[in-house]
C-alpha cells in the first residue's frame, strides 16, 4: 500500500476498490481505519465471500449476467475479484474473456456503469496530456491500448471495443501476477464506421467516421508520448487495431519503445507453441511441415513470420522456410501470380496453381496443418477436414478465430471429421470431446497463454524493446510445459490451472533474454525465478 493509500480512511476506504476488503475487514481494521458501523457487524472469513460471490454470479444464468456480477464485484473489491478469477479461472476465464468479452464489447454502451481506464478522443487532440495526468495511477507498468477497428472477429466496435483492454489487464494480474493498481486500459477513440452505433441513442463513442492517415497517427503517437513522459518505463501492448495500422505502427515503434502487438506478436507465440506440441505427436520436425492459412492478415502473417524464425532458427535457410507457410485470403490462395499484395503477404505469394476455394488450396498444398484465422465460421467443413485427414495420418487443424461465433470449426467436428487424429486447438474455449470411447480435452491457442508473462519478463527486466528472440523464448518456455499426460489427451496446452506458475516461467525466460541481450534497465537479481515470483501480485 503506497503512503498516499495509507492516508485514506473511512467511507472513502470502503469505495476505493484498491483498498476496500467489505466485510472481509478484521474488527482491528474496522477501527484502525475508522469503519465501525460503516459495514454489517459480521467479520467475513475470505472463504466466506468467496462462496457468497460464487452464488451471486451462479444466481445470474447466463454469460453477460455472471460478468456484471463479476464487474460489480470488481468495482467494490478488486482483492475479492482476483481471488475469484485466481481460484476459478477455467470457469471465469470464458466470462472476463473470449468468448463473453466480445458480446460485452457489442454491449459496452448499453451495460455501462463503472469508469475504468482512459478513454483518448480525437476531440481531445492536442491535450492529451492532460489526460494522462487525470490518471489517478502513480505508476503504471502495462498498458493495452485498443482503437476498437478489428475487435476479435466482431469488426469496427468503436468506443464499444474497450472491453478488451480491460479484459486483457485482467488476464495479465490474474495469470502473471501485474499489480492490478498498476494496469491501463485505453481506448483511442477516432470514431466507427459501424452504422448501427452511429445510429445508437445510447452509444458511448464519438459519432463520427473514422480519422485516418496523418491524422490518426498523430493522435495515437501524441498518446504514446505523454503516456511515456508520465511513465517512461510503461510496456505498451497494441490489441485489436484494423489490420493496416496495426501494422504500420508496429513498424513504427517495434524497436524503438517497450511495445508489442499481441494479436501479430503474441499469436505468433502461442501457435508456434501448439505447433512444437503438434510435432511432439506426429513425430514430423517442423522442417518437414506445411502450414496452410486461411486468412492473410495479422495473425496469420505473424505466425508465419515466427515459423519461419522458427526453421532459420534450426538452420534452415530463410528462402526455402517462407516455402512451408502458404496463406489463402478473401480473393483465394496467395500466389506469385497475384498483383497488388499487401507487403506483409508478398514473402508468402508461391509458385502454386490459382485456387479459388479453400478446399481446392487444401488439394494444391498438401499442408501438415490449417490453421484458421480469418473469422470465418465453420471454414473449415466437413470437406476440408476429410481432405487434411486423408493426406495426413496426424492433420493439425488450429480453429483460431474468436469468438465461439467466428471459430472455423467446433472440436467435436474437427475430431469427428478426422476419426478423432486432428491435433486441435482452438481461439475460444470449447468442451472436452468423447468420441469412439476417447476423451478429447481441447486447449485454447489463444495469445492470452503468452502475453502475460511476456509482458512479466518485460516489466520486470524493465526492457527497453521486445526483439522476436523473446517470442520464440516465450513459444520455446510454454512448449516445455506442456506434459507427456497433456499430449496424450490431445491437449497442445498445459490446463489453465497452471496458467500462473507458466507465466511466471515464461517471465523468467522473458527477463532472461533481456538480461543477455542487454535489453534490461536493471540489475540481474541472483535468483532471478525468485524475485520474478515475489514481484508477482497475489490477493490476500
Ligand atoms: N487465438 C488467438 O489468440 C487470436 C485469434 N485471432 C482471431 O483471428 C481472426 C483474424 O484476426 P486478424 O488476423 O487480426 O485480422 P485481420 O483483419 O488482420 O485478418 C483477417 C484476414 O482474413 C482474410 N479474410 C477475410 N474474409 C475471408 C474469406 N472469406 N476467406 C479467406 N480469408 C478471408 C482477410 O483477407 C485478412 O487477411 C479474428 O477472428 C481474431 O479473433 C486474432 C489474434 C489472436
Ligand atoms: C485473442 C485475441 O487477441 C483476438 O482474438 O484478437
Ligand atoms: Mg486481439
Amino acid at each position: 500500500m503506497s503512503n498516499q493509500n495509507q492516508c485514506v480512511r473511512g467511507a472513502d476506504v470502503l469505495v476505493n476498490a484498491h483498498l476496500n476488503r467489505g466485510v472481509g475487514f478484521s474488527a482491528e481494521a474496522r477501527d484502525r481505519l475508522g469503519l465501525r458501523g460503516l459495514l454489517p457487524p459480521a467479520v467475513s472469513s475470505a472463504e466466506n465471500q468467496v462462496a457468497r460471490a460464487l452464488a451471486l454470479i451462479d444466481s445470474r444464468p447466463d454469460p453477460l449476467g455472471k460478468y456484471l456480477e463479476l464487474d460489480a464485484i470488481r468495482a467494490a473489491d478488486e482483492n475479492l475479484f482476483f481471488k475469484l478469477l485466481i481460484e476459478h479461472t477455467d470457469r471465469f476465464m470464458p466470462i472476463v474473456y473470449t468468448p463473453t468479452v466480445g458480446e460485452v464489447c457489442q454491449k459496452f454502451s448499453h451495460i455501462y456503469r463503472f469508469p475504468r481506464g482512459l478513454f483518448v478522443s480525437y476531440e481531445d487532440r492536442g491535450r492529451v496530456e492532460e489526460l494522462v495526468a487525470n490518471c489517478p495511477q502513480e505508476e503504471v507498468d502495462v498498458i493495452v491500448v485498443t482503437d476498437g477497428q478489428r475487435i476479435l472477429g466482431l469488426g469496427d466496435l468503436g468506443m464499444n471495443g474497450m472491453g478488451i483492454p480491460m479484459g486483457k489487464l485482467s488476464l495479465y494480474t490474474a495469470c502473471a501476477g501485474i499489480d492490478p493498481a498498476r494496469t491501463l486500459p485505453v481506448t483511442i477513440d477516432v470514431g466507427t464506421n459501424t452504422e448501427a452505433y452511429l445510429n445508437d441513442p445510447l452509444y458511448l463513442g464519438l459519432r463520427r467516421e473514422r480519422v485516418t492517415g496523418d491524422e490518426y497517427f498523430a493522435l495515437v503517437d501524441e498518446f504514446i508520448q505523454a503516456a511515456r513522459r508520465r511513465w517512461p518505463k510503461v510496456l505498451i501492448q497494441f490489441e485489436d487495431f484494423g489490420n493496416h495500422n496495426a501494422f504500420e505502427l508496429l513498424r513504427r515503434y517495434q524497436d524503438k519503445i517497450l511495445c508489442f502487438n499481441d494479436d501479430i506478436q503474441g499469436t505468433a507465440a502461442v501457435a508456434l507453441t501448439g505447433v512444437y506440441s503438434a510435432v511432439r505427436v506426429t513425430k514430423k520436425p517442423l522442417a518437414e511441415q506445411t502450414f496452410l492459412f486461411l486468412g492473410a492478415g495479422e495473425a496469420a502473417t505473424g505466425i508465419a513470420n515466427l515459423i519461419v524464425d522458427a526453421l532459420v532458427d534450426e538452420g534452415m535457410d530463410r528462402a526455402e522456410a517462407l516455402k512451408h507457410c502458404c496463406l489463402f485470403d478473401s480473393k483465394g490462395l496467395v500466389t506469385a501470380a497475384r498483383t497488388g499484395l499487401a507487403e506483409n503477404k508478398q514473402p508468402f505469394a508461391h509458385e502454386l496453381p490459382e485456387c479459388r476455394t479453400f478446399l481446392e488450396a487444401v488439394r494444391a498444398v498438401r499442408p501438415t496443418g490449417i490453421v484458421g484465422v480469418a473469422a470465418q465460421p465453420k471454414a473449415f467443413d466437413a470437406a476440408v477436414l476429410r481432405e487434411m485427414a486423408a493426406i495426413n495420418e496426424r492433420p493439425i487443424i488450429f480453429a483460431l478465430s474468436n469468438p465461439t461465433s467466428r471459430a472455423e470449426c467446433d472440436a467435436e467436428t474437427a475430431y469427428r471429421e478426422t476419426d478423432g487424429r486432428a491435433l486441435f486447438a482452438s481461439g475460444s474455449p470449447f468442451a472436452p470431446v468423447e468420441l469412439n470411447g476417447r476423451t478429447f480435452v481441447p486447449r485454447q491457442g489463444n495469445n492470452s497463454y503468452v502475453f502475460p508473462g511476456l509482458g512479466l519478463g518485460a516489466v520486470f527486466a524493465q526492457a527497453e524493446w521486445m526483439p522476436t528472440g523473446m517470442f520464440l523464448a516465450a513459444a520455446r518456455t510454454l512448449a516445455e510445459t506442456v506434459s507427456e499426460e497433456d499430449l496424450e489427451r490431445g491437449s497442445l496446452y498445459p490446463s489453465l490451472s497452471e496458467v500462473r506458475d507458466v507465466s511466471m516461467k515464461i517471465g523468467v525466460a522473458i527477463a532472461e533474454y533481456a538480461y543477455e541481450h542487454g535489453l534490461a534497465r536493471n540489475e540481474r537479481p541472483a535468483d532471478l525465478e525468485a524475485a520474478v515470483k515475489a514481484f508477482m501480485y497475489m490477493p490476500e
